[in-house]
Formats: C-alpha cells, structure tokens, sequence
C-alpha cells in the first residue's frame, strides 16, 4: 500500500504539497498524491547522511556487502506488484521492467562483491627510506569515501537508474551514505524501492541517515539538495540542461562538489565500406531494432550512422526505410517527454537537406513514431541542428563522398558515451585510422554491435567526454563507478596503532602496492 511520504533517514514525513503520478499510457493521474518535500525535509535528510556518515564510512567491508544483498533481496521480494506500479508510471513493458529488476539487483549483488573484494581502495605503501638523502618517510595511501551523495533518479529506468539504481548502489559501495531526489514520473515506484532500501538499513543494523528519499516536482528541491554544505557529490542521468544546472548549483557552492551529470549522447554509428557490401540488409534491420529499442529512450541511442555513398547504402536506406514499416508506435515515458520528441523531430524534419527515409506506425496518445531521416555531410557540416540528441526512436544517416569525410565529421564532433564500427577484415585498415578519434570521442568503442544496451560488469564504461557527461574520467556502470565517490588520503609516518588495518604491514588479503609492486 503506497502513502506518498517523504522518507527522512528512517521516517516516513508528510510534506508541503502534493501531485500525483499519471499513467504514462492513458495520461490518467493515479492513486495516491505524492507529499512534495520541503526545505525542511531536505536539511533534516541531509543532516541525518552527516551523521550517519562516519559510521557508514567506516563499516567493515563484509558488513557493506551484507547490507547491499539485503537491498537486493528486499527489491526482489517485492515481487510482481513493483512491475506493475513500474509498468503504469512508465509505459514500459513487463519483459523490459523485469529485465530492469534484474539489472538492478544484480548490479547491487556485484558491488557487493566488489566491496569485499577491497581493490577498490587502491591501497599502497611506501615504507620510509632513512638511508636516502633526504630520509624518504613512510607513505600509506587508500581511499575513503566522500561523505553523503545527492542522487537524482532518471526517469527512463525507474529501476536500474533510480531509487536504487548504479549511482546508489556504487555510492553506497564507496560508502558514501545516499540522499535520493525520486524522479516525479514514478514516484510510486521510488516509494517501494525506498521501502526496501529503508528496511535493509534497519535490518544491518545501520544508522538511520544512511539513506532518504525525497520527492517533489519542482527545480527548487533539487537545487537545494545539490546547495545542501552537508552534501559531497551529486550522481545524474537526463537532460543536459538539467545536468548542466546541476554543475552550476555545486559550482557556485561555498564549497564546490564534484557532479557527475550523464547527459547527451547521439552514439554515431560507423559502417565500412566492405562490411556494408556484404551485409547491408542485416545491418539495416538491426539498425533500426536498435533505434526503436524502448521506444529510442536510451542515451545510447544509435542517433547518427555514417557511411560512404553508393549501392550498398541505398540498399542500407531501402532496407531501413522497409524495416520501419514493422515499428510499432510505443508509449513514450511521460507527456512532457512525448512532446519534446515531437518538437524535436519535427525541427529535425524542417532542415536543409533532411530527406525522410521511413516511418514507424502512427500511434495515438503520448506515442513515440520510430523516423529516419538522411543527409549529405555537406549538409550535415552546415548545420549544428543535426548533432542535437532528439530524445526517442529518431535518427539519422550521412551520407560521406568518402572515408576521409566521414572521418571529418567525426573529428568535428561532441563527446559521446559510445562510437561503433560494423566492419570485417578487409575494413580493418580504414578502421585503425579512425579508432583514434573514436577513442578521442567517446567512453566506449564497439565493434559489431549496436550501443543500445550496456553490460554492468568490471570493464565497462559507461561515460565520455562532455556532453556525453560532465566527467569524461568516470563511469556511472560497472564496478569502477564506485571511485566516483572516492578520495586518496595518504598517511605519512603514522604509528602502526593508529594505521587503518587494510594498510597495516600485516594485512594480507587485499591486492596492494608495496614499494611498486602489486602484492596480495
Ligand atoms: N540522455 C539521457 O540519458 C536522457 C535524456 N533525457 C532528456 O531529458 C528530457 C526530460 O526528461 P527528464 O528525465 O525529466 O530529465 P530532466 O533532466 O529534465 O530531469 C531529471 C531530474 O533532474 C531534475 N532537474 C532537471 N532540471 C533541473 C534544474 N534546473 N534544477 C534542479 N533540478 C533539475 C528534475 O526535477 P523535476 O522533474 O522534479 O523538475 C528531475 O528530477 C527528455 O526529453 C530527454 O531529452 C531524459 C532521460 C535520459
Ligand atoms: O543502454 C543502457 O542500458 C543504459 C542507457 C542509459 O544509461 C540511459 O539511457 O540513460
């Protein structure tokens, strides 16, 4: 049963206003109002996160891991009626929200054991040197957290990149304790993972202020979390203008924190020559299986796809254009998010040189219709309106007079959380010149795939250089998230009884680095 409260390190408030879910699908508001925080609310939570910091910080590393498969499994005994609340607030499908719960609690399952693990602390010692001249000191170097993060869920995973999301699940890992600001398009959702975070919390026996949840519609609770002295780092994914907020909230702190905002992407999708003489049709098919994927609403979204003119692309257009056909219209997450597509596609329609190449089913309602446009790089290289992300299943092929063309356009481009190459041994040659710039472009670099769709393991990135996200030197997927929200702290000549004990010369079971070398 949802109340719509406000939870405050353990307590369940009400707060000063009140709106509503909408079913994404009919537009509907549906049961219960949802309390908007207050400026209370906010200090009380954050001040609770201070509190509780120390204790959480410090937690024995299996103590971390326990509470961590505690979320996971307090979010997997919520059973069905999380899909369903999840299916309403967000149109998405059954399939897809239970791939998303596995996603999730699967992502707290590994950081839980990465918190054990203990390599994450980076650990070194550098034992003192008297010969030397000067004496060399003794040098003891982990990392610790950096104190309560301000987590604004995303509104296109209510799962996996919300309420208990990556950026909660590697915070809490690095043992930051969490302030979550909940997405309003699915706060029923945000309330039962909250509950589940809530009784983990209880049931390790950890401090209240170790996480809250706050919920609102309006700018002024988000600004002021991220304005909150108490708060250490900010964790986002949506709009680059709403990223870009954030950056200048923290920046204009007394003291400044870091934020690490994923924002745009448009993911361009490179397709050689050979690899397009043999496999134009398949290509095309997966393209567009790729573009419509959750009706486009992923920030890896294969936006842009550059070839070089001839046969094989116009069998690669004609292909597209047949496969769009096949689109079924999708609800799209929310009305407002529905419109901006609309907008967006039609400025994308009304420019120079923009030529329809195919169109998904028309839905009524707040439907998102899958549509590919094509485009000369000449015309593409005149017009900045062609790089900009059109959130939903849009997207766009250039055609290039030549490699070296294509490789222009790449040079020219924003940073991207993901640059793609479909090629086959004979395009190797041509691929090895662009690999630098796509490296120099984006966080991750695919061969034979299409973006959509990111592993949460040890080795992946999911980041880039800005805009893709405001710190190109991070990732907010995968295991090294968690030093995001981790700082070195080095202790110099510090007696053996005050050193922590993952740096005592003692302390075996963790990979470090003694005197250079890496030890376990
Ligand atoms: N690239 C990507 O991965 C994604 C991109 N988007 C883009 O974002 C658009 C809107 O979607 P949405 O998911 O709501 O993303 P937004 O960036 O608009 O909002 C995300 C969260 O940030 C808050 N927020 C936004 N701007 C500010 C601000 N200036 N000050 C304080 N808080 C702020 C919002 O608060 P509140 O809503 O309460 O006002 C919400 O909680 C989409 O149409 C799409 O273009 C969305 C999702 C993912
Ligand atoms: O593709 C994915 O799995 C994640 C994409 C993502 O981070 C996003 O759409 O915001």
């Amino acid at each position: 049963m949802l109340h719509g409260k406000n939870l405050i390190a353990g307590d369940w408030r009400t707060g000063t206003g009140e709106f509503r879910a909408h079913d994404a699908a009919s537009g509907n508001t549906i049961e219960p109002s949802f309390q908007e925080a207050s400026a209370k609310d906010v200090a009380d939570a954050c001040a609770a996160a201070a509190e509780a910091q120390r204790v959480f910080g410090n937690l024995p590393r299996k103590d971390r891991a326990a509470f961590l498969r505690s979320i996971a499994d307090k979010i997997d005994a919520l059973g069905s009626e999380l899909t369903e609340r999840a299916m309403s607030e967000s149109g998405l499908p059954e399939a897809r929200l239970n791939g998303e719960r596995g996603r999730t609690v699967g992502q707290l399952r590994l950081f839980a054991a990465e918190v054990e693990n203990g390599a994450w602390q980076a650990l070194r010692i550098d034992h003192a040197d008297p010969s030397k001249t000067p004496p060399k000191p003794d040098l003891r170097l982990r990392k610790i957290p950096l104190g309560p993060v301000a987590v604004f869920g995303a509104s296109n995973f209510p799962l996996a990149f919300s309420v208990a999301g990556g950026d909660t699940a590697s915070a809490l890992a690095a043992g930051c304790c969490v302030v979550v600001k909940g997405h309003p398009a699915h706060p029923g959702t945000s309330e039962m993972v909250a509950t589940a975070i809530a009784e983990a919390v209880a049931e390790c026996g950890l401090p209240a202020g170790v996480f809250s949840l706050l919920n609102g519609t309006g700018y002024g609770l988000g600004e002021a979390l991220v304005k909150d002295p108490r708060i250490a780092a900010v964790g986002f994914t949506g709009s680059r203008a709403g990223g870009l907020a954030l950056l200048e909230y923290a920046a204009a702190r007394a003291v400044p924190i870091p934020v690490y905002a994923e924002m745009s992407s448009i993911n361009p999708v490179v397709l050689m020559p050979a690899r397009m003489e043999s496999a134009a049709e398949e290509l095309a098919k997966a393209y567009v299986g790729s573009l419509s994927l959750g009706a486009g609403q992923f920030c890896t979204n294969p936006g842009i796809v550059l070839a070089v003119a001839g046969g094989a692309l116009e069998r690669f257009v004609a292909a597209a254009a047949d496969a769009l056909t096949q689109v079924p219209a999708q609800t799209m997450l929310t009305s407002s998010i529905h419109g901006a597509y609309d907008k967006g596609v039609q400025t994308l329609s009304q420019q120079a040189g923009a030529q329809l190449v195919g169109e998904g089913a028309e839905g009524s309602g707040p439907c998102g219709r899958a549509v590919v446009y094509t485009v000369s790089a000449e015309a593409f290289r005149k017009n900045p309106a062609f790089e900009q992300e059109v959130f939903g299943p849009s997207s766009i092929i250039v055609s290039c007079a030549s490699l070296a063309e294509l490789a222009e356009i790449l040079e020219a481009m924003e940073g991207q959380l993901t640059t793609t190459l479909h090629m086959e041994p004979a395009d190797y040659p041509e691929a090895a010149k662009l690999l630098p710039i796509l490296e120099e472009r984006s966080g991750r670099v695919i061969a034979n795939a299409w973006p959509t769709g990111v592993d949460v393991t040890h080795a992946m990135v999911h980041g880039g250089p800005f805009p893709a996200t405001s710190d190109g030197r991070s990732t907010s997927v995968g295991t090294l998230a968690i030093d995001r929200f981790l700082r070195p702290v080095s202790y110099q000549d510090m007696p053996e009884a005050l050193l922590p004990d993952s740096l005592s010369d003692e302390s075996a079971s963790v990979l470090r680095r003694i005197d250079g070398t890496f030890v376990v």
